[in-house]
């Protein structure tokens, strides 16, 4: 099924249904662009993160993990930059009162690229092409302000500017402040990479797209420190790298683009940039960026604490601030991308059409479900429950007919259904039917677990 069919209704509907998400706070009439994860949601989040943490961590001979903080010292975002330059260009519609971002109301008028446009060259031109606006039609803006997005908040009980402080904007800064604890701690040699996964928030003027932009948001970030001179090496690597981690999850080549930078686009500090985009149903939108950003950061940083975040190198005795390749990508967004890719409406025959979730195994949120053909052999059959939910997030349902329930089971990606039938009593079998293929087979209950277990391998 191609993507462009795949509606963006569907997929909200579909995750709303079924416990993957729900609106914010709904009882209260909601809070804008706000999500929950339920049950279905949350296990599917962390199964996400789980195959990143395992490829780039675990099987990663390079990297380690980090969990650091949320809220820093306010001088991390002076030395960042955020403090001073992570603005949007913001523009009010007169007539209607709604807020727009400067260069998506270009973009989106005719798809020039603002790249590297001050704000008086996009007003110009937004002014010389009457862009309207996409509400109400009418062209009468206000002049471009920055606007910066970070959230502000206070620390302690008085409410003055001595303690203000901020939500992180991206989990990058907690790992670049933490440098040389881990480079000592962990013994680590550069080249070497720091991992983290963590919240970040950014006070988005325009969030929508479901969660594609939201202001709350999960960040897998890794930082890769490398020798200046190697990072364009690295930064191939890890881009090459990156783009195959996708595809073992089942993006397929042709819902994924990966777009270079061109020169005038890059931020100034950076070398290279590659945003990966992906195909979904409202258009190509960033799903991962990865960038080389020289040795900027921690220069920044060594300036601002006044602390030297140079590494000594025991094989050379030379001594520099290391270059980082920087690979940052949305929990949400994968999350987004990767139940579009797998949602399926697959024609059985002119009467009959079935909604499948043909997500990766090792991501599906249950692995298995257990279903009994008759409710008299709901003891039995618990026992294989039970067996099962050991190893794996593990469903059983046993009510309608077992038609239905695979259905049910297909719809939230479920690899395998297995039957506890009258003759399972005596032959201490269960038929397992596989979601993709809807092949059964007769598996053994002493062995049904490494079954799973080879099926699921990631
Ligand atoms: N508001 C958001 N909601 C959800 N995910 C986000 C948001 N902002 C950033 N991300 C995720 O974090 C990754 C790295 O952030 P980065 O700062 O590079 O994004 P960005 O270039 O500002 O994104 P965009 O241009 O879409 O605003 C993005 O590729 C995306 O996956």
């Amino acid at each position: 099924m191609e993507n462009s069919k795949k509606t963006m209704d569907k997929i909200v509907a579909l995750c709303k249904n079924r416990g993957f998400v729900y609106p914010g706070s709904e009882i209260y009439g909601g809070l804008a662009n706000t999500w929950d994860y339920g049950p279905l949601g949350v296990a599917l989040k962390n199964n996400i993160k789980n195959a990143w943490l395992k490829k780039f961590v675990q099987q990663n001979k390079y990297n380690v993990g980090l969990d650091s903080a949320i809220l820093m010292n306010p001088q991390t975002w002076v030395a960042s930059g955020h403090l001073g330059g992570f603005s949007d260009p913001l523009m009010d519609c007169k007539e209607c009162k709604t807020r727009h971002r400067a260069d998506n109301l270009i973009e989106d008028f005719d798809g020039t690229n603002v790249a590297g446009w001050t704000n008086e060259e996009m007003m110009n031109y937004i002014k010389e092409k009457e862009i309207p606006c996409p509400n109400c039609g009418k062209h009468n803006f206000t002049d471009i302000r920055q606007f910066n997005l970070m959230f502000k908040t206070f620390q302690g009980v008085t409410e003055d500017s001595k303690n203000e402080i901020y939500l992180r904007p991206e989990t990058a800064q907690g790992i670049f402040v933490n440098f040389s604890n881990i480079q000592r701690t962990s013994r680590k040699k550069v080249p070497f990479g720091v991992a983290q996964i963590g919240k970040s928030f950014r006070n988005e003027i325009t969030p929508g797209n479901f969660i594609f932009r939201v202001r709350e948001f999960e960040q897998m970030e890794l930082e890769f420190f490398c020798k200046p001179g190697t990072d364009l090496e690295w930064f191939e690597y890890w881009r090459g790298f990156c783009r195959d981690w996708l595809y073992s999850l089942n993006i397929k080549e042709e819902n994924l683009r990966l777009r270079d930078h061109a020169k005038e686009e890059l931020c100034f500090y950076s070398k290279a940039t590659t945003d990966f985009e992906y195909l979904f149903p409202f258009g190509w939108g960033e799903l991962w960026g990865v960038a080389d950003r020289t040795d900027y950061d921690l220069t920044q940083h060594s300036k601002t604490s006044g602390k030297t975040l140079e590494y000594f190198d025991p094989t050379t005795n030379e001594k520099y601030i290391p270059y980082v390749i920087e690979p940052s990508l949305g929990v949400e967004r994968l999350f987004l991308a990767l139940v579009v890719e797998a949602y399926d409406e697959e024609v059985i025959d002119e009467k009959d059409t079935r909604v499948v979730l043909r997500l990766h195994p090792t991501l599906a949120p249950y692995k298995a479900c257990v279903l009994p053909l008759s409710k008299k052999l709901n003891e039995q059959a618990g026992k294989v429950y039970e067996q099962l939910s050991a190893d794996f997030m593990t469903d059983y349902d046993d009510a309608g007919s077992i038609g239905k329930r695979y259905r049910r089971q297909d719809e939230i990606g479920t690899p395998f259904c297995i039957t506890y039938d009258f003759e399972s009593v005596d032959d201490g079998c269960v038929t397992v039917r596989d979601r993709d293929t809807m092949q059964q087979e007769r598996v053994a209950i002493d062995k049904i677990n490494d079954y799973i277990a080879e099926k699921i391998k990631f």
